[in-house]
């Protein structure tokens, strides 16, 4: 250039400055070997470029034949992008053999000696895409075009992706703190909308009897969840539990299996009419108990004073005194016993084992000896044995329960046990 200064400049140095136009990487400053090299490169790059559309560069004379006939075999390895590590280490590979078995001549130290002609040579015409592809500039000229913008990419794609995989999470930890939410308000709800509604069915008792309104839990805790050993009796509604109360009252506990809230009307008069009855020999209700468990369902309760007095009466010897004075005359002594002996088996825990009313109307109307009365506690499991016994004194009309029941004998009358069928377990819970 110094010879010709006035001569046109033949290398075209905009095509460096389109590929830094995007914001390349570019050496720092102070290192100043690296910002030679990185120069050095680029003086490469454009004078490939030139060779590219010009066709000359200044070869080594000697070296043109060989060099030639060589640069057919790169051929393969660099006409492909070079983008990707893996081929631009065969292209580059290839060039250093190259380098290595034919151009081993001292450096003349200008930019266009022949170490760098490969590179040259290689990026101008073997390669498809030409020295002015990112791809090939980063690899056969060192000069990364491209770094820059990848790894900015590569930040950008990896916030995203943070920031789609944090909202995603975020989403579904909303979504599942909604769902668990709505479910708790709905089970508060469920449990707190209908004690409200037959609380308000009951204001009018309450207010003239000393009803108390017991909570779900508080009977759940007097009869320990409701055991099985805490079962006093069965009838048509289902089971009697019997429990203590903090204050430390026994308190029988009717609980009513299958119900709905449809039906708590009815309840509700039943209850009414129960409580507003007060006379010493009749059973006192202690509250109710109306709730919707999530678990359990819709509950009815009535709690009541555990008694068994006529029963103890009965089995001391003093029928009569069950009769309260002052009572009209009904008969004798003997007709007035069996009233009380027939009204006590009609009270036995066990459904099967209470009388039919055809049973009852006969015990009451001929002279059939009453049964004894049973024992307690009575196992509302029964045994197979026992069973078994019941299922042979049917045959003559006789019922004989694990309760003590004997001579229950009517003509054509079986007991209602007898009719059911007898079940290949050991052991029968009779509900
Ligand atoms: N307060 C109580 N004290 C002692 N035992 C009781 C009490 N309440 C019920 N029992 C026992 O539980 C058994 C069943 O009582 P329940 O009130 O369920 O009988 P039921 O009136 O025949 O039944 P249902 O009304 O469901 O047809 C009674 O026969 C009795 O042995």
């Amino acid at each position: 250039q110094s010879q010709n200064s006035t001569a046109t400049c033949p290398l075209d140095f905009n095509v460096l400055r389109n590929l830094t136009s995007g914001g390349s990487k570019r050496p720092p400053t102070s290192d100043i070997t690296q910002q030679c090299q990185y120069i050095l490169q680029g003086l490469r790059l454009v004078q490939s470029h030139y060779l590219q559309l010009s066709n000359s560069f200044l070869p080594p004379l000697d070296s043109a034949e060989s060099c030639w006939s060589t640069y057919q075999d790169v051929a393969s390895n660099c006409n492909q992008s070079l983008e990707n590590n893996s081929p631009c280490a065969a292209c580059t590979t290839s060039l250093s053999t190259l380098q290595a078995r034919y151009l081993t001549g001292t450096s003349i130290g200008n930019v266009s000696d022949c170490q760098a002609y490969p590179s040259i040579y290689a990026a101008a015409f073997t390669n498809r895409y030409g020295p002015t592809d990112k791809g090939t500039a980063k690899c056969l000229f060192l000069l990364d075009f491209t770094s820059k913008k990848s790894s900015k990419r590569r930040s950008i794609v990896l916030i995203l992706g943070v920031l789609l995989g944090g909202g995603v999470g975020l989403l579904v930890l909303i979504g599942l703190f909604w769902i668990f939410h709505k479910r708790k308000k709905r089970a508060d709800k469920f449990g707190r909308v209908l004690e409200t509604e037959l609380g308000s069915g009951l204001e009018s008792i309450s207010q003239s009897t000393s009803l108390v309104k017991y909570t779900f839990d508080e009977i759940r805790k007097a009869t320990r969840n409701f055991s099985r050993d805490n079962i006093i009796g069965r009838g048509g509604y289902g089971n009697v539990y019997k429990g203590e109360l903090p204050d430390g009252s026994l308190v029988a506990f009717k609980r009513f299996k299958n119900c709905s809230a449809a039906g708590d009307s009815t309840f509700t008069h039943e209850v009414e009419v129960i409580a507003s009855v007060r006379h010493v020999n009749l059973v006192a209700l202690r509250g109710y108990c109306t709730a919707t468990s999530p678990f359990e369902g819709h509950q009815r309760i009535i709690p009541s004073i555990v008694t068994d007095w006529a029963w103890s009466l009965v089995r001391d010897g003093r029928t009569l005194d069950v009769i309260e004075d002052g009572m009209p005359e009904l008969g004798s002594q003997e007709i007035l016993e069996k009233y009380v002996l027939v009204a006590v088996l009609c009270s036995h825990p066990q459904l099967y084992a209470r009388p039919t009313m055809d049973q009852v109307v006969k015990m009451l109307e001929t002279d059939l000896s009453i049964p004894s009365i049973p024992e307690r506690p009575i196992p509302l499991v029964a045994e197979m044995g026992d069973i078994e016994r019941s299922l042979s004194n049917c045959a003559s009309g006789q019922l004989s329960s694990p309760t003590g029941y004997q001579h229950f004998t009517f003509e054509n009358d079986r007991p209602s046990i007898c009719k059911e069928e007898r079940s290949s377990s050991d052991s029968i819970a009779i509900e």
